[in-house]
């Protein structure tokens, strides 16, 4: 499983959370930045995507249709029902309504700050699935399991949590993000043996999940600590079909260079 398809079959996208940061002015200021340092060229080899906090969304999208940008945006997390008396809670339906592509789910922060666990993150998936969204599920280990050796296990673990239930048709286009959450904001960024080695298996136990051509269209990102300065060796890597950038992608410039990978020596 370890052959990367012909580019065309796993397009490689980079997604910048920028988790709770800026304002949606700022927000603005920072996607009109970036898209005027991507080019043609750039959004043919990869696709692009933002995920702004809630209340930017509205103005990204007014902007994106207004200036027909090529990048892509999404949320950082949806409700897992689909409306009702859940007060402070953003529907599926409403992302989809603002023109969303992505929406994440089960974030590493997510699942520690708001014990988020593999039910709750599996109803995520699903309610992003039925309107259309795409979900990129986010799974990883923390430093006390690595340290135990258990990161597969735990890891593969998460991605059976998230997908239970979801059929092949629908779980054909979601995208999985592995975030060692040792390597988040930290600094300390996994080698890119360390995640391939969680990439790979990710993929090998998708192909036992489903089948063998699923497993090769998923696309299976990398998130934790990714720069300019890093990104190349990550995605020289056969089963890395992107990278899910925190703190990096609140810098225009390196983000736009972490888009332009395939410019940089490995
Ligand atoms: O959590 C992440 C992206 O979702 C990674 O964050 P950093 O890139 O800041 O380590």
């Amino acid at each position: 499983m370890a052959s990367k398809p012909a580019p065309q079959q796993r397009k490689p996208l980079i997604a910048g959370n920028w988790k709770m940061n800026l304002t949606h002015f700022e927000g603005i200021a920072h996607v009109q930045k970036v898209a005027f340092g991507l080019k043609d060229a750039d959004y043919e080899a990869v696709d692009v995507a933002m995920l702004p906090p809630f209340t930017f969304i509205r103005s990204i999208q007014m902007l994106v249709d207004a200036d027909k940008l090529k990048l892509v945006y999404g949320a950082q997390d949806v409700s897992p029902h689909e409306k009702g008396a859940y007060t402070g809670e953003i529907s599926a339906a409403m992302l989809a309504k603002l023109g969303c592509t992505y929406v994440l789910a089960g974030h590493s922060e997510r699942r520690q700050y708001h014990h988020e666990d593999d039910t709750l993150v599996n109803a995520k998936v699903k309610a992003a699935l039925k309107d259309d969204l795409t979900p990129i599920l986010c799974v990883g280990e923390g430093l006390e399991v690595r340290k135990a050796g258990e990161h597969l296990s735990h890891t593969l673990a998460q991605v059976e949590g998230g997908l239970q239930k979801v059929p092949a048709d629908q779980a054909q286009r979601i995208v999985i993000a592995y975030e060692p959450v040792w390597a988040i904001g930290t600094g300390e960024v996994a080698t890119p043996e360390d995640a391939q080695e969680v990439c790979g298996a990710i993929r090998t136990r998708l192909a036992e999940l489903y089948s063998g051509d699923l497993a090769d269209q998923v696309r299976i990102l990398y998130g934790g600590s990714v720069k300019g300065g890093n990104i190349a060796g990550i995605m020289a890597k056969p089963d890395i079909d992107g990278a899910l950038v925190g703190g990096a992608s609140l810098d225009a410039g390196e983000f736009v260079k972490i888009c332009r990978y395939r410019e940089l020596p490995v």
